[in-house]
């Protein structure tokens, strides 16, 4: 049987819509706009071409939308300096500081200068914390967007065996607390796992966050099981033409949608929902600030 193929594109498409209608409604009852601040140091083209789909997406669904661009030497006093400016503007909700950031400033000093209420990314050690003690927080977006997938799929996922590979802050980690959260029985894999391959086919829910195209062939997986891709790996494809790339996972479209039951596509399964969960955190940051009630089912 093949793969049940998850349209993260269509369901992404679905969370904006939602998030613009309530958008709508804070600003004709309460005359409030959401407002998201992006922040990129540097000139990573991959960076650039996500940072404008971003503030596209924004303004799509009613928001304001504002881009800072820095020099990639910009010195650290410059940036945080510019953090707290946002921190204190009544404007921005949200504020995103697009990751890895150049070597000389200290990424771990940079996001937790951003005030926790505008973390929108919920990278700040204050949410991480919330969120690892199941309180309420900001909820990192790719995560928040896997278990909206999830839940859409499977309904409960209390008892299911997941494997989440990958122990990263922004992707593996908190994606372990969210399975935790709705009762599924978690392992972490990483690079020093011993026989990973052992470990994945026991498992009902796969997310693989790797970074390593096409790792997770089909003989790992458990037949029927929920497979979430997470990868974005940008590989040759000689077969399109000279010089030319094509995106891929870190899962084996072809053989793993063989085996699964459900499998998330790249691109279009969780890249969209990424932005998507942006979107949402910055109308539930706004919704906060003001003491407005929040959109429902649109946090974790
Ligand atoms: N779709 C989206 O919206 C997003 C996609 N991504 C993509 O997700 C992927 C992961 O991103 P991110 O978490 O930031 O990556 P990191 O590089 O920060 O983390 C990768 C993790 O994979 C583990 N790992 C590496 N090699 C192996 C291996 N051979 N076997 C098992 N585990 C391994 C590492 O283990 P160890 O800790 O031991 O080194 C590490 O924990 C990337 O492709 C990235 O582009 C990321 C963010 C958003
Ligand atoms: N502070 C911070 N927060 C992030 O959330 C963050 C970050 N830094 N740094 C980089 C990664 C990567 N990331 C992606 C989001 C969407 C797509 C996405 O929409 N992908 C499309 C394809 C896009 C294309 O065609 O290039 C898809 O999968 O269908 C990809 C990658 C967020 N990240």
């Amino acid at each position: 049987m093949a793969a049940k193929i998850i349209d993260g594109k269509a369901f992404a498409a679905d969370v904006r819509g939602r998030v613009a209608e309530h958008v709508a409604g804070l600003q004709r009852d309460h005359g409030l706009t959401p407002g998201l601040a992006v922040v990129l140091v540097g000139e990573d083209p991959a960076s650039q071409v996500y940072v404008r789909s971003k503030g596209k997406m924004t303004v799509e669904v009613g928001m304001h939308s504002e881009e800072h661009r820095l020099d990639a030497d910009t010195p650290e006093q410059e940036l945080i300096a510019l953090i707290e400016k946002l921190n204190a503007d009544p404007a921005i909700h949200g504020i995103l500081v697009q990751l890895p950031l150049p070597k000389h400033l200290d990424e771990d000093l940079v996001i937790n200068t951003i005030d926790p209420a505008k973390d929108v990314d919920g990278f700040h050690i204050s949410n991480v914390g919330l969120l690892s003690t199941g309180q309420k927080s900001m909820v990192p977006c790719t995560p928040l967007g896997c278990l909206m997938l999830l839940r859409d799929e499977l309904g409960s996922l209390s008892g299911k065996d997941a494997v989440v590979i990958g122990r990263s802050n922004i992707v593996g980690k908190p994606m372990a607390q969210l399975l935790l959260g709705d009762s599924a029985t978690v392992t972490v894999a990483h690079s020093r796992t011993k026989d990973l391959a052992e470990v994945v086919r026991r498992a009902d829910i796969v997310v693989a966050a790797v970074g390593r195209p096409q790792m997770v062939p089909g003989d790992w997986i458990k037949p029927g099981a929920t497979v979430i891709d997470v990868g974005i790996n940008r590989i040759d494809a000689p077969e399109k033409g000279e010089g030319k790339t094509r995106l891929v996972g870190d899962v084996d479209f072809n053989s793993v949608s063989q085996v699964a039951g459900a499998m998330t596509p790249v691109p279009g399964g969780v890249g969209p929902m990424t932005i998507a969960c942006l979107l949402a955190n910055t109308l539930t940051a706004a919704c906060r600030a003001n003491n407005l009630p929040e959109p429902e089912g649109l946090t974790a």
